[in-house]
This record gives structure tokens, C-alpha cells and sequence, in this order.
């Protein structure tokens, strides 16, 4: 299949130039860009006055946990964790997460997410709803063992049928990544097994990781050291794991990260809900460290909208640091885009020939967009998902003019109504 997509305003390559210009995709990939290109293709959309972006690489969320939407606002994590989420999780079945994976891959497409990394149960359902949708999905089955030997054998076994079901779907956009839930949570006999099993089928590993300060005293008071030096103890920290939080973070820990080359998924709305704290980000970033921006999951976000998120990121440092300088539109654009493809080493998160053709178009023609003064701004500051109008993944149209092709919207809507009903009863 081929797509033209013509007269847009295009962010192209890592330095995120805006010109206009035109876009040849073929199959998967971006193989042309230019002016006034002219050639036939499968697909020719218009891009008049709309901007063409990256697609959005959501680094850190739990897709199906829509359905909690709304269910459980304003309380600290682990009281969040312990006695809301986690009971109403241990009702879900195989049919009722698939039912949230759907209303997730919807609001993904939606709002200009084109690839996400996720953690949660029931992962096979998640991964057919990712096939069907179109999306990329990099998919963890969160393991907790409590420090439980039986239980970390039990979870070992339901990550490694995870992967073995995905690895037959045989599809690129579908990758099995090894989830151990958290330090708090997970013994230190799983977290060693991770590594050894992350090493043998060369997968990636993502992790929650000083995420709150009662985190913090958790693992101090039971290791007598910090999360990041207890995972580096371990032998448990590569450049393929990607850690979700990385707020409490000290210089020692920053040093420890940049030295192994992990990348940190950053969910600000999630840690300003949850009042969890602010990530150092000024710190991570001058000590080289690879930062992606994630919304966390939807009950503690309370969506997935990751032009939102950026926008959230922005303001949080600037008025945190009492600098408007910092988390600049640059450098929070590039972390929803470029260093989220390469925390799941993709070639996407940039518009450049050869590419991957993971792309959303914005429509620019609304009041709220215009002047086009300064496109990167008006993504940050000014826009959010509903603006995204068309959505491509693997050189496939998603959403065409916010029509969604590939999932039906009013059956996704009334399915996790139906779902949430039956969880309450
Ligand atoms: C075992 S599957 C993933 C697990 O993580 C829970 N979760 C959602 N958000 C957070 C967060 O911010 N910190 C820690 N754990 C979180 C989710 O509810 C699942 O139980
Ligand atoms: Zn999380």
C-alpha cells in the first residue's frame, strides 16, 4: 500500500524543522519527502493547514485500566494500590481486561499514540486487541510474587506463556517485554531471574521504580539502600530496561542510570495526582539520561492523551524549578516522540526517509492553533488529542478525518459500560 500525504507542515527529522513539504510512504516505511511531489499512491490525503507529526510513544501505561476510570481519585499510591485498584483488579477476567485494551487502543488512536509500552494481566488479550487495532504494543505481564517463592515460579511461568503467545502472533508491531511490577513488590529471586531470562531471549524490561518516598523507606528499611542501588547490586540494570517514575531519585542513583544507559518513562499528571513528587528532570537529562514521557494508566492520569501529558510536563518543571526555561516544547516534544522509540529501539518518533511510517496529522484549522507561529509551541501549549485527525502505524491508516478504521467505536464504548456494570455487581 502507498500513502501520499501532500502540502502539510511537516516536523521533520531529530532537530524537528517544520517545513512543508510532502510525504511518500510505502508498505511500513517513509521513503519520500519533498515539495510537490508527484505520485500516484493508494491513499492521497490532504494536509492543507494541518501539521504532520511524529506519532506519540506512550512509555509507561496500563491500557485496560480505563474501566477504572473515575473509580478511585485523590489518594496516595499505595492507599490507591492496596485498597482500591488492587481488589477491584482481582475481579477481572480474561474478557473483562480485553474489554479495557479495546477502550484503551481506541483513545490511543484517538489522540495520536502510535506505539505504547504496557504493563498488566491478562497480556494475550491485550496483544489481540493490539493486532486488531493496528497500534504498536510493547507488552509486560506485571509480575508480583510478594517475595513468595511459589508465587515467583507461578509468575515466571504466565510471563514466559505471555511471550511464546505473542511470539506466534508474528507480528513486528507486537514485542513481549519482561515486567516486574516494582522493588516493593517483586522478591529479589524474580527480579535475577528477569535479568537472566531478559539476557537468554534478548527482551526489554520495564519496571516501577522510585516512584514515592514511601517507596523509598520501604526498601531502605528492608535492603538498607536505595531502589536504583539495589537493582545495580543485583546485576538487574542494562540499557534495555526502562524504569516508570524515577522521582526520588538522588545523585548517586542519576549516576548509576546514566552509567548503565536506562531510560526513565516520565508520567508527570500520574505523579501529580498521586502526589507522588517531581522526577529531577534538569538532572537526568544533563547526565545524559534517555527520558520518554508515559501517562501512567487512566486511573491515575485520567486519560491517555499524551499531547496533554506534554503539555503537563512542561509546566510542572518550569513552576517546580520556578525557571520557565526548563522542560522547554523542544525537549518535551522529543521525549513523547524520539527518546520513547528509542528506549523500545524503533526506528520511529521521527519523520525522516526510511523510517517507520508511525505518523498522526493535526488539524491546525481551529481557532486554538492559529496563528502558526511556532508548530512545536502549539503542540505543547496549545493542542491535545482531539486534534489529532489521522493516525498511521506501519504505513496503515488507523483514523482517516477521526474516522477509526480498524476498531468499532459505539461496540467499544457499550462493552466497557457493560464490563464496569458486571465488576460492581
Ligand atoms: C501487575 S500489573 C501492573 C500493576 O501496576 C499497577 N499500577 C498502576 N499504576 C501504578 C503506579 O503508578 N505505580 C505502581 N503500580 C501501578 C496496576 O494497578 C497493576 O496492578
Ligand atoms: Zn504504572
Amino acid at each position: 500500500m502507498s500513502i501520499l500525504i501532500k502540502n502539510g507542515y511537516v516536523i521533520y527529522g531529530e532537530n524537528l524543522d517544520v517545513m512543508k513539504a510532502d510525504i511518500y510512504i510505502e508498505d511500513n516505511k517513509i521513503t519520500k519527502i519533498g515539495k510537490n511531489l508527484n505520485i500516484s499512491a493508494d491513499y492521497v490525503i490532504d494536509a492543507k493547514g494541518k501539521v504532520v507529526s511524529p506519532g506519540f510513544i506512550n512509555l509507561h501505561t496500563h491500557s485496560p485500566m480505563g474501566l477504572f476510570r473515575g473509580l478511585a481519585d485523590d489518594l496516595p499510591l499505595m492507599d490507591w494500590l492496596k485498597h482500591h485498584i488492587w481488589p477491584k483488579e482481582a475481579k477481572l477476567t480474561r474478557e473483562y481486561t480485553k474489554a479495557g485494551a479495546y477502550l484503551g487502543a481506541l483513545e490511543m488512536i484517538k489522540t495520536g499514540t502510535t506505539a505504547f509500552l504496557d504493563m498488566y494481566f491478562y497480556m494475550d488479550a491485550v496483544a489481540e486487541v493490539v493486532l486488531e487495532s493496528g497500534l504498536r504494543g510493547y507488552l509486560s505481564y506485571g509480575m508480583i510474587d510478594l517475595g513468595e517463592p511459589d508465587k515467583t515460579e507461578k509468575e515466571i511461568k504466565v510471563a514466559l506463556e505471555t511471550m511464546k503467545f505473542i511470539e506466534k502472533l508474528s507480528s513486528e508491531r507486537v514485542q513481549f517485554v519482561f515486567g516486574p511490577h516494582a522493588p516493593y513488590t517483586c522478591s529479589i529471586a524474580l527480579l535475577k531471574k528477569v535479568r537472566e531470562l531478559a539476557n537468554e531471549h534478548k527482551k526489554l524490561i520495564t519496571i516501577h521504580v522510585a516512584e514515592t518516598m514511601t517507596e523509598i523507606g520501604q526498601i531502605t528499611s528492608r535492603y538498607g539502600k536505595s531502589p536504583v542501588v539495589l537493582l545495580d547490586d543485583i546485576g538487574f540494570l542494562a540499557d534495555d530496561v526502562i524504569i516508570a517514575h524515577g522521582v526520588w531519585l538522588d545523585s548517586k542513583d542519576i549516576h548509576i542510570l546514566a552509567r548503565h544507559r536506562v531510560s526513565i518513562a516520565h508520567n508527570p499528571a500520574s505523579n501529580m495526582k498521586l502526589a507522588s513528587g517531581v522526577m529531577p528532570i534538569e538532572r537526568l537529562l544533563n547526565a545524559g539520561v534517555n527520558v520518554g514521557l508515559g501517562t501512567d494508566g487512566s486511573a491515575s492520569n485520567n486519560n491517555l492523551d499524551m499531547l496533554e501529558e506534554m503539555k503537563i510536563a512542561a509546566l510542572l518543571h518550569k513552576v517546580h524549578n520556578l525557571d520557565p526555561t526548563v522542560a522547554d516544547a523542544k525537549t518535551v516534544f522529543k521525549m513523547a516522540t524520539q527518546n520513547g522509540a528509542k528506549a523500545l529501539r524503533l526506528d520511529a518518533g521521527v519523520i525522516k526517509k526510511g523510517a517507520l511510517a508511525d505518523l498522526v496529522i493535526i488539524d491546525f484549522n481551529q481557532p486554538h492553533l492559529r496563528p502558526i507561529n511556532n508548530v512545536i509551541s502549539h503542540l505543547v501549549y496549545s493542542a491535545n488529542g482531539n486534534d489529532v485527525e489521522t493516525t498511521i502505524v506501519d504505513g496503515k491508516i488507523l483514523m482517516l478525518d477521526r474516522e477509526v478504521f480498524t476498531l468499532d467505536e459505539e461496540k467499544t464504548l457499550e462493552k466497557a459500560e457493560e464490563v464496569v456494570e458486571k465488576l460492581a455487581g
